[in-house]
């Protein structure tokens, strides 16, 4: 299999993108930080599926972390992520140094006085600096937006400039983070951007895990406790599809089981699917049950959804 074009450089991988514009190709985007596992790789096939030529990026962006987080030990793996997406069929890759203007470390390494990476001109003291964010207002709040206030600023941020650089006719984002998918398929519509979100299932590992880079730096024992988390999530979907089922159970079932089963539970909750509003009436919803849990120091999430009777 062929290996994929590398770009590092924004104008290299839009001239590219435009070049198979130009031949009538369609481009199917697949946004990821690397180490790549199948999860990503499902995203790729859906990709090739859909349309003519595949394009991936691999950034670590810095401006959807905050300073506490784990942006300095997000695992990399280049050559073997390269390695994937050439048997997966890609044609591009673009992996950029640092996507913003600033002063000081040009791969995002300072920080903003609020606690977040995302650095301001006026905050980096340089009148040059990046001074420009995407934000989605209300779907952004809640969830992982509790624990992780700067995230989905960066995210919008980031895939605004993505989508810009590549110009895809589609872009694949996976349910695992289900708000994130939720988030930008908003934006898209809002902003009139030209392209098709697909949001693709959770791919899983044989024991039930949702597929992560982040698994890897669970320790053994942990990856054996954070199986709670898809259990519980099975479980409580199980119980509200066979019978009626009320939001606050639901919701203290799953937190009492993930607390039990060794995590440090950041949020549990039940909520439309759509929305992503709290549920208190399930009858008849489409619903989502979405987690976050600490193992260690590694945040997890996971999510199940299903119509209630
Ligand atoms: N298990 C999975 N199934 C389907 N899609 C996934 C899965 N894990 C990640 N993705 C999707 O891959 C894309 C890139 O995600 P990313 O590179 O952050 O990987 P990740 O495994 O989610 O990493 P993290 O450990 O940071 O959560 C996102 O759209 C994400 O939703
Ligand atoms: C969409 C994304 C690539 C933006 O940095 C990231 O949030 C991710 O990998 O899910
Ligand atoms: N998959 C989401 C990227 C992040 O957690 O920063």
């Amino acid at each position: 299999m062929a290996s994929p074009q590398v770009f590092k450089e924004v104008v290299d991988m839009r001239a590219f993108s435009r070049e198979q514009r130009r031949e009538g190709k369609t481009i199917g985007f697949v946004p990821t930080m690397g180490y790549l596992h199948e999860g990503h790789m499902s995203l790729v096939q859906a990709a090739r599926q859909q349309c003519d030529v595949v394009v991936a990026s691999i950034y670590i962006n810095p401006t959807q972390f905050s300073k506490n987080e784990d942006f300095g030990v997000y695992p990399r793996s280049e050559a073997e992520d390269l390695r994937k997406l050439a048997e997966a069929g890609c044609a591009a890759v673009f992996m950029p140094a640092s996507l913003y203007h600033q002063s000081g470390s040009s791969s995002g390494g300072s920080s903003s006085a609020d606690g977040s990476m995302v650095v301001g001109a006026a905050e980096a003291g340089d009148p040059d600096a990046h001074e420009t964010w995407v934000s989605v207002d209300h779907l952004s709040q809640g969830l992982c937006a509790k624990s992780r206030p700067h995230f989905f600023k960066g995210v919008c941020t980031v895939v605004t400039k993505l989508f810009h650089i590549v110009e895809p006719d589609a872009a694949f984002f996976g349910r695992k983070d289900y708000q994130q998918w939720r988030v930008i398929e908003r934006m898209v519509r809002d902003l009139d951007m030209a392209v098709r979100v697909v949001g693709m299932p959770i791919q899983r590992e044989a024991d039930g895990l949702a597929m992560s880079s982040r698994n890897a730096m669970l320790s053994t024992e942990d990856r054996q406790r954070s199986l709670c988390i898809s259990r519980a999530l099975t479980e409580a979907r199980e119980h509200a599809v066979a019978q009626a089922a009320d939001a606050a159970t639901l919701q203290q079932q799953v937190a009492a089981a993930i607390a039990a089963g060794g995590g440090r539970v950041d949020y549990v909750e039940v909520v439309d699917a759509q929305s992503l509003q709290p549920l208190q009436e399930l009858p008849g919803r489409q619903v989502l049950i979405a987690v976050a849990a600490f193992f260690g120091k590694v945040r997890l999430i996971d999510n199940v959804d299903f119509e209630a009777p």
